[in-house]
C-alpha cells in the first residue's frame, strides 16, 4: 500500500453524548414540554390552552381551577385560554355578534404544528387554527377564512413566551379581537396589590359596568373585582 502524501487526517471524534436535550411528549390531548433545568410547559389542545407552566424549582405559575373540565366539552376554566375573535360578549351591533363570549379559539381543537429548539437551548411549539377546522356552528357564526399560529416558547429559567400571528386568507377585510387571558396563580391574594393603575379610566363589571378612575397607588384585592382598564397600563405588576 502507498501512503499519500496529502492523507485526510481522521475526523475529530464526536463528542461522547450530546447535552441534555428539551423533551417534548405529544399525546392524543396535550403536548408537554421538559427542559434539562426541569422547568415545563403543558398544552391542551382543546383551545390551545397553556394548562400549566412550571419554574425549574417545580414552582406552578398558572392558576387552573379545581373545577376546570379539559375534556374539551367546555372552555377551561385557568392557564391561559386564547380569546379571539372577541374579548367579553359580543356587541349585537358587529359581526361578531352570534359568538358566544370570548370568541371560539378557546373551545376548539387545535392543531400541534410541531417543535423546534431555540438558540437558548429552550423550545418552541406552535399550534394551528383555521377556518376550515372549526366547527359548524363557529363557521356559520363567523364565516371569514383565517389561519392562526400561536407559538409557546419555553425556555431555560423558566421564561415563557406566547405569541399569536392572525392571518386573513380571505379577500375581504374583517375585524376581531385578542386577548391571551392569563390566570396567573398567586401566593395569597390576601397580600396581592396592583401598581401602575393610578389615574387611568377603568370599567367595573361589578358595579353596573360603570366607568370609574382609579385612585389607589397600590389596589387591593378585598372582594370580587372584574375590571376592564381600557388606558395604557403603566409599570403594572402584582406585588405582594
Ligand atoms: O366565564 P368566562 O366566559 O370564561 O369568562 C371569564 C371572565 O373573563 C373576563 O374577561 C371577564 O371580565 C369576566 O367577566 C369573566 O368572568
Amino acid at each position: 500500500m502507498v501512503e499519500r502524501a496529502n492523507r485526510p487526517s481522521a475526523l475529530a471524534s464526536a463528542p461522547a453524548s450530546l447535552p441534555p436535550q428539551p423533551h417534548v411528549e405529544l399525546s392524543k390531548d396535550e403536548v408537554t414540554a421538559t427542559l434539562p433545568d426541569k422547568s415545563s410547559v403543558k398544552i391542551l389542545l382543546h383551545g390551545a390552552t397553556v394548562t400549566s407552566w412550571k419554574s425549574a424549582s417545580g414552582n406552578e405559575n398558572l392558576f387552573l381551577s379545581d373545577a376546570a373540565v379539559l375534556d374539551g366539552s367546555k372552555p377551561v376554566r385557568g392557564g391561559i385560554p386564547v380569546v379571539f375573535p372577541v374579548f367579553g360578549p359580543p356587541p349585537s351591533d358587529h359581526a361578531t355578534s352570534k359568538l358566544p363570549q370570548h370568541g371560539f379559539a378557546r373551545s376548539s381543537k387545535w392543531e400541534f404544528l410541531g417543535k423546534s429548539f431555540t438558540e437558548s437551548s429552550g423550545v418552541k411549539l406552535d399550534f394551528g387554527l383555521d377556518n376550515t377546522s372549526l366547527g359548524e356552528q363557529a363557521k356559520a357564526q363567523w364565516p371569514h377564512a383565517f389561519g392562526l399560529q400561536y407559538s409557546v416558547t419555553l425556555s431555560p429559567g423558566g421564561e415563557l413566551r406566547t405569541m399569536l400571528n392572525v392571518r386573513n386568507t380571505g379577500d375581504s377585510a374583517w375585524e376581531f379581537q385578542t386577548l391571551l387571558h392569563t390566570y396567573f396563580r398567586i401566593p395569597s391574594i390576601s397580600t396581592t396589590a396592583i401598581t401602575g393603575l393610578l389615574g387611568t379610566e377603568y370599567v367595573d363589571k361589578v358595579l353596573n359596568a360603570s366607568t370609574y378612575t382609579e385612585s389607589k397607588t397600590a389596589l387591593p384585592i378585598t372582594g370580587e373585582v372584574d375590571r376592564g382598564w381600557s388606558q395604557g397600563y403603566r409599570d403594572m405588576e402584582p406585588v405582594d
